[in-house]
């Protein structure tokens, strides 16, 4: 029998004003899948990964993560249960050092959940969670920055140090927003081997990505969105060749 999917989107609308930026989307990720969210501007990726992640309610529909519902959470309870996430716009507290920042993906985690104490966060003494984050920032194979602030560090790196404060709360599922943009050949090369990493650990991704030559490279399977509805979900190869997709998304 098929394992339950890690996370369901099941019938999703939302509208700001007048806009319909969400109409009906329904998709599963399956466990340790890599599924990508691709569309043109203002498809309503953005807004489907803020549904998500717990930053808007929907109109109407449900967000499943394994039983549990998620559409009532907000984004801390999310992250307890599991899932984290990376911004589009790197998020780095430019008066911490690369270390400290990463060890905020573990304040989100303990700061503020009753249950905190039973996941033994805030327990740990500091050389504990300074561990976990020593681990993290070797997994991706940024440790020589730890003590350099962010401005110090190039934005590949910077991309890499985000992941690794996703990583360090070790997330069931990670949501990556965009998190090949801007990123020049050789830092590309070095996320998709990360992300591949990531995955090897079991973790299911769903990630929004423009470059559909990283999106044929790393996903297993995807989700094309246009105008706030899915038009199209099958294997990278289907995609690339669907001409509903060709139309709205490579522009014909
Ligand atoms: N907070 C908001 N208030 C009003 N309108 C919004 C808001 N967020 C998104 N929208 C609108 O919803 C639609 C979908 O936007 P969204 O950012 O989700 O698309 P996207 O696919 O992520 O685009 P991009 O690839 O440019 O990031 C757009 O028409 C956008 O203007």
């Amino acid at each position: 029998m098929e394992k339950t999917p890690i996370l369901r989107v099941s019938n999703i609308s939302k509208s700001f004003g007048g806009i319909k930026a969400i109409d009906g989307v329904s998709f599963d990720v399956k466990q340790k899948q890599i599924k990508a969210l691709i569309g043109p501007n203002g498809a309503g990726k953005t807004t489907l990964f803020n549904i998500i992640s717990g930053l808007y309610r929907p109109d109407s529909g449900e967000v499943w993560f394994l039983d549990k519902q998620l559409t009532k959470l907000k984004p801390f309870e999310l992250a307890l249960l599991g899932i984290t996430r990376t911004f589009q716009n790197i998020r780095l507290v430019d008066s911490l050092t690369i270390a400290e920042n990463i060890a905020v993906g573990l304040h989100t985690k303990g700061e503020f959940n009753p249950l905190k104490v039973a996941f033994g966060i805030v327990s740990k003494s500091e050389k504990a969670i300074f561990e976990r984050v020593e681990r993290s920032m070797r997994f991706l194979k940024i440790e020589d920055y730890a003590y350099k602030m962010p401005s110090e560090v190039p934005f590949g790196v910077k991309r890499l140090v985000e992941l690794a404060r996703a990583m360090v709360a070790e997330p069931k599922l990670i949501l990556l927003d965009e998190p090949a943009a801007g990123l020049n050949e050789t830092e590309t090369d070095k996320l998709l081997n990360a992300i591949f990493r990531i995955w090897e650990r079991g973790v299911s991704i769903l990630l929004i990505e423009h470059d559909i030559e990283f999106v044929a490279n790393c996903s297993h399977s995807v989700v094309v969105m246009d105008s706030g509805r899915k038009i199209a979900e099958g294997l990278p190869s289907e995609i690339t060749n669907d001409d509903r997709v060709i139309k709205a998304y490579l522009g014909g």
